[in-house]
């Protein structure tokens, strides 16, 4: 059983939007957007350590291995760590854009139990963008890319500016973050008009 709330169907004057010129390639692995992060980053012991790889067109597909920290039930993957694998693939689709957005609305189906040790296969594809709104969808697949799905979301990204984070978070890891130029560069690499 699956189905997404109202508020994730893109409106009527919604666009099917275009790969920004300077994406990354088809194939190509794209960077952790930031060390700490702990969907993507090097940095974090326990983190998901995800491997993204930009696909044609407004795809891209990622890869996770289920740690023994991101156990729920005995032997079993946590579902809010899959739903973090589902996440930051997600937000990795703003590459495809160079737009800033950040989760809004994500909803997550588990269809499939996923035990410790398995590589969960994730694509993710932008289905349409209203405004600031970015509508996207991904599936988490087990035993191969096209293996059963184990779990798919819906979500709902919406842009910002960087500032946002300059903003809201705590000043100790903005001011690290600002010194750290790979940083800002990467920061800067999401917009289109830096
Ligand atoms: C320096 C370091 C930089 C590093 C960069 C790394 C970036 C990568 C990070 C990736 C990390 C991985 C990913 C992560 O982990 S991202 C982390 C998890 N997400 C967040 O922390 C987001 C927290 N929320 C907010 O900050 C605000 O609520 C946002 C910014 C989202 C909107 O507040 P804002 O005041 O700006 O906008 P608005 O309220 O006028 O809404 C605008 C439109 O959107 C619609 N709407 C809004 N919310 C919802 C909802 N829940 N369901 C349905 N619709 C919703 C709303 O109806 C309106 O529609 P319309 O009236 O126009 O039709």
């Amino acid at each position: 059983m699956s189905g997404r709330s109202a508020a994730l169907q893109p409106p009527s004057d919604a666009v099917t939007p275009v790969r920004h010129p300077d994406a990354p390639a088809p194939g190509e692995l794209i960077g952790s957007h930031y060390g700490e992060c702990f969907g993507c980053g090097d940095g974090q012991p326990h983190g998901l350590h995800l491997r993204v790889r930009a696909g044609e067109g407004l795809g891209i597909t990622a890869e996770f291995t289920v740690q023994p920290a991101h156990q729920g039930a005995p032997g079993l993957a946590h579902g809010g760590v899959l739903t973090t694998a589902l996440d930051e693939t997600l937000g990795s689709l703003n590459w495809l854009l160079r737009t800033v957005a950040v989760t809004g609305r994500l909803e997550t189906d588990f269809v499939r139990p996923v035990p410790v040790g398995t590589t969960l296969h994730l694509a993710a594809e932008v289905t349409a963008v209203a405004g600031r709104k970015i509508y996207s969808t991904a599936t988490g697949r087990i035993g191969g890319p096209g293996g059963p799905v184990a779990v798919r979301a819906d979500a709902l990204f919406i842009e910002v500016k960087v500032d946002h984070f300059v903003h809201h978070g705590r000043q100790e890891e903005i001011r690290v973050a600002m010194n750290d130029p790979d940083q800002v560069r990467r920061a800067r690499a999401f917009e289109v008009n830096p």
